[in-house]
C-alpha cells in the first residue's frame, strides 16, 4: 500500500457499496453506527453523502475490550450515543478490521440497547488477521501491509489514512 492511501477514494467507493446494498436490501433509512473513533468521522461523512436525515449513532467499545482488565480505562472514553435501535437495520461502521475483536466488543455493546432487525459491517480497509469469525459485508479495500506495518486513520478534519511503522507493543 502506498503511505498516503486516498482516502476520498475509498469513501466514494464505499458510498457507492452502501448505495449499493440499500437498494438490494430495500432499507432506506439505515441507522449508521460509528466505532470510536475513526468509525464515527467515516460515519458522518456517509450520512453526508448519502444525505440522510439522521445523525450517526456512536459505540464506545471500552467495556466489551476483551483486554480490558489488562489495559483499564481510556483517559478519553466516550459514553455511546444511540437512538432507539430496535427493529433498526444498523450499519455498523469502522475505518479498518484486522483481529475483529473491536466489531465483537461493538455488537455487544450494540445489544444493550436492544435489538437490531439486522447489522451489517462496513469498513474502509479489510486487513487480513481475522481471530474472529467476524467479515465485512462492505469493504472499499481489502489490503494486508503485513505485520510490521499499521494502518491509521486521522482526522476528522482533514480526514487522512496512512500507513505506518506497528508501535513496539
Ligand atoms: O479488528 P481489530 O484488531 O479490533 O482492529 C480494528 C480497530 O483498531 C482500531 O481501533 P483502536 O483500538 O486502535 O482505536 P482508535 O479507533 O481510537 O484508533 C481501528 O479504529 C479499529 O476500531
Ligand atoms: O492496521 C491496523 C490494525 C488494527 N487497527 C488499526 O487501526 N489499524
Amino acid at each position: 500500500m502506498d503511505n498516503n492511501y486516498n482516502i476520498d477514494a475509498l469513501l466514494d467507493t464505499l458510498e457507492q457499496q452502501v448505495r449499493d446494498w440499500m437498494q438490494a436490501r430495500g432499507i432506506a433509512d439505515p441507522l449508521l453506527v460509528g466505532i470510536h473513533t475513526a468509525g464515527v468521522w467515516i460515519a458522518e461523512h456517509l450520512q453526508q453523502r448519502l444525505q440522510l436525515a439522521e445523525e450517526p449513532g456512536s459505540l464506545s467499545v471500552t467495556f466489551y475490550r476483551d483486554d480490558f482488565s489488562r489495559v483499564g480505562l481510556h483517559p478519553q472514553s466516550k459514553p455511546s450515543l444511540l437512538p432507539d435501535v430496535n427493529n433498526r437495520h444498523v450499519l455498523l461502521i469502522d475505518d479498518v478490521i484486522y483481529t475483529g475483536r473491536t466489531l465483537r466488543g461493538a455488537m455487544n455493546e450494540l445489544f444493550d440497547f436492544g435489538r437490531p432487525a439486522s447489522i451489517t459491517v462496513a469498513v474502509l480497509v479489510a486487513r487480513q488477521g481475522r481471530e474472529l469469525p467476524i467479515e465485512p459485508q462492505l469493504a472499499a479495500l481489502h489490503a494486508e501491509p503485513g505485520a510490521q506495518w499499521h494502518i491509521e486513520v486521522t482526522g476528522p478534519q482533514p480526514l487522512a489514512l496512512a500507513v505506518v511503522p506497528r508501535a513496539a507493543p
